[in-house]
């Protein structure tokens, strides 16, 4: 197969490429690279520089690539941002991801994986968030992802497609330092951020009913879940047109924010300023642990990494940038250089 992978030159997607392409799979990648780093590819793997909304560059990408399966994960995918530019969000997120399924329509192509989000529950109210669980989404980014699944859904009914839909919960860690996420917008860059500038870590809250009395997450290793991608890939591959599924990627186990911040002190080293508790932030859930039951029977899939492994690999991640003096990106390799 060769596998179009949207935004595929993202902290996410880079993984999902090195997965396909290290099994041997075709890749070729659409980034508009405004947080996609060239760099970030494998030797030899296209890069098409351009958005999904493009329906022309579409159309010659899947042609002159010969795509036969998508996985999307190009998107905009800040909670707050969301809230703010609403717009924005459901512009790039829904209509870009119309026009894709147009274009993948059209060229006949078999198999869709759309990257969702744990966001589409909103606050669920069960020990283990199963992928019955009302979806209920708290933001325009969570209602994005949600819209998206029923659009990814419809047109694989519709025209034969064969689709997975990956519920991804808080995804972290880095495969090798060079891919780690450039972003300070999730609590383990936000630590490694306050740390580093000699400020204290901020817990927000420590009054939730939970064990320690702070928030529950379900921390994912982002190899973890580049390698879901190809089990979700091989999957479709091997059943009949239209089959659909959707499944929580997450290991089924809380870690509080707490535990958290004793393994980024432990980790780091960095022992003061000791993180602090401050309030509560607006919307956060209390507890939001997925259950892995699906995707453990489904695709046979199980995480091999812990979250002491997500820290470690992603604190490598941020001294390498920082030795390379703080700049996120640059330039672009000869080999991944931009077709258009
Ligand atoms: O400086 C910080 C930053 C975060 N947190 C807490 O850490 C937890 C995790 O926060 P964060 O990393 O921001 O992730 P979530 O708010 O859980 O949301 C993430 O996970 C969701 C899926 O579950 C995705 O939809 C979102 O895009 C993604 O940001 C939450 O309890 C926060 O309150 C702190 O205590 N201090």
């Amino acid at each position: 197969m060769t596998w179009l992978v949207t935004g595929g030159a993202g902290y996410i997607g880079a993984h999902v490429v090195r997965a396909l392409d290290g099994a041997g799979e075709g890749v070729v990648v659409l980034d508009d690279l405004s947080s996609g780093l060239p760099e970030r590819l494998p030797p030899g793997v296209p890069l098409v520089r351009g958005g999904v909304s493009d329906r022309g560059l579409l159309d010659r990408t899947i042609a002159g690539h010969g795509v036969t399966g998508v996985v999307h994960l190009a998107a905009r995918k800040q909670v707050g941002e969301s809230v703010e530019h609403p717009l924005t969000y459901y512009r790039e997120n829904v209509y870009g991801l119309t026009v894709l399924l147009e274009a993948v329509a059209a060229a006949g192509i078999g198999r869709f994986l759309f990257s969702s989000s744990a966001a589409v529950y909103g606050t669920p109210e069960v020990e283990l968030v199963a992928e019955d669980t009302p979806c209920a989404p708290l933001s325009p980014y969570g209602e994005t992802k949600l819209a998206g699944e029923w659009l990814v859904r419809a047109a694989g009914r519709a025209h034969g497609i064969s689709t997975a839909c990956l519920r991804y919960f808080n995804v972290a860690g880095a495969e090798r330092p060079e891919l780690a996420d450039v972003g300070v917008f999730n609590v383990i860059p936000m630590f490694f951020d306050a740390l580093t500038r000699g400020e204290a870590p901020r817990i927000f809250g420590d009054d939730y009913p939970t064990p320690d009395g702070t928030c529950v997450r379900d921390y994912i290793h982002v190899a973890d879940l580049a390698e879901a991608h190809l089990a979700a890939a091989r999957h479709l591959a091997a059943r009949p047109a239209g089959t659909d599924l959707t499944v929580n990627v997450g290991t089924g186990e809380g870690v509080s924010v707490r535990e958290l911040a004793d393994l980024v002190v432990g980790i780091t080293g960095i022992r003061e300023p000791a993180p602090v508790v401050v309030p509560r932030r607006p919307g956060d859930p209390a507890r939001v642990v997925a259950s892995a039951e699906r995707i453990g029977r489904e695709l046979g899939w199980a995480p091999r990494y812990g979250v002491p492994q997500m820290v470690a690999s992603a604190w490598e991640g941020w001294l390498a940038r920082r030795s390379r003096g703080g700049a996120a990106g640059g330039a672009a390799t000869g080999q991944n250089r931009p077709e258009a």
